[in-house]
């Protein structure tokens, strides 16, 4: 049968049609939806045909491999397995969970930069930081990164040069700024990164630690900004070690355990699971480790 005018699919993104079912009633319209989403690396030199879940692999297992002659073989990681959540306007959202459980790949998959293997993710606008980051360069001065990420955020260059003072001072590393980022220490790095990416008020904003890095005047700016910028509307994911920083910096909490959600909510309740587990898991690990009575 022919469709006709009437048939149209109407595939336009309706904010008032959205059920909002993810969240309390008062949160703004969604920002990101990330849906099924599933991330693997392959990965060469390892064992032939294994598939590994999240957590790195010891320093044992790739001796073995090694040993066994797998080298040139490949294996597959399964980063991100599954992952379901819908972001809204005005949530700064952290993300917790330990080395290896897949936080950074689900971050860098949400912004775009890495295909994901299965699911999707639909983003309301283009999520920046992850993107300054993939065009700042190590061997260029920090001067110079300002400008490119700047532009890559669609800032003019009067606009960079109008900018440039306040983004120095936000990142405080003086005079380090006429020099290459490769001579910065990585908390210097991480904070200009945020300066910069977070100068333009983006609608996404997403930050890989750089809030644990700074003094205790940059931990209160930069909460100041994220709160500027969820006034704004903005939507902020924060990765994050600290629990302490999650706890105030964000709205809601997400827990990723070998690739998986397995909280979203609230950051006290979240946190406090999550810091109980790593407890548990600790205590195993010290029991196994202690010589039969
Ligand atoms: N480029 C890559 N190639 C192969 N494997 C990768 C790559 N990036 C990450 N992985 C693997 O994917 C899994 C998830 O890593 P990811 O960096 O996303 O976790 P994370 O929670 O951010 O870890 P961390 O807290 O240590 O930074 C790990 O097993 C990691 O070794």
């Amino acid at each position: 049968m022919a469709a006709t005018d009437d048939d149209d699919l109407d595939f336009e993104f309706d904010r008032e049609d959205m059920p909002d079912r993810h969240g309390p009633a008062d949160l703004g319209p969604p920002s990101l939806i990330v849906d099924d989403l599933h991330v693997s690396y392959r990965v060469f030199g390892a064992k032939r045909g294994g598939a590994v879940t999240g957590g790195k692999p010891s320093l044992f297992n790739r001796l073995r491999w090694r040993l066994q002659g797998n080298v040139g073989a490949t294996s597959e990681v399964k980063a991100v397995r599954g992952v379901t959540f819908v972001a809204h306007h005005g949530e700064a959202i952290g993300i917790v969970g330990t080395n290896g459980s897949g936080k950074s790949s689900l971050l860098r998959a949400a912004a775009g930069l890495i295909p994901p293997n299965k699911g999707a993710v639909y983003v309301d606008n283009e999520p920046s930081l992850l993107g300054v980051n993939a065009v700042l360069m190590r061997q260029l001065t920090g001067e110079r990164n300002i400008m490119i990420g700047g532009l890559a955020l669609g800032l003019s260059v009067k606009e960079v040069r109008e900018r440039f003072d306040e983004i120095v001072d936000f990142a405080d590393i003086g005079d380090f700024v006429y020099l290459p980022m490769k001579t910065y220490s990585s908390g210097m790095a991480a904070r200009l990164r945020f300066a910069i990416s977070s100068v333009a008020t983006p609608d996404i904003l997403m930050i890989d630690e750089a809030l644990a890095t700074g003094d205790a005047d940059f931990k209160q700016r930069s909460k100041a900004r994220i709160e500027e910028i969820r006034e704004h509307a903005g939507t902020i994911f924060l990765v994050s070690h600290s629990l302490e920083t999650v706890r105030r910096m964000c709205t809601r909490v997400l827990w990723l355990d070998k690739g998986k959600l397995v909280a979203d909510g609230e950051p006290e309740e979240v946190t406090e699971a999550y810091r109980q587990h790593v407890r548990a898991e600790r205590e195993k690990r010290q029991k196994k480790g202690r010589p039969e009575g």
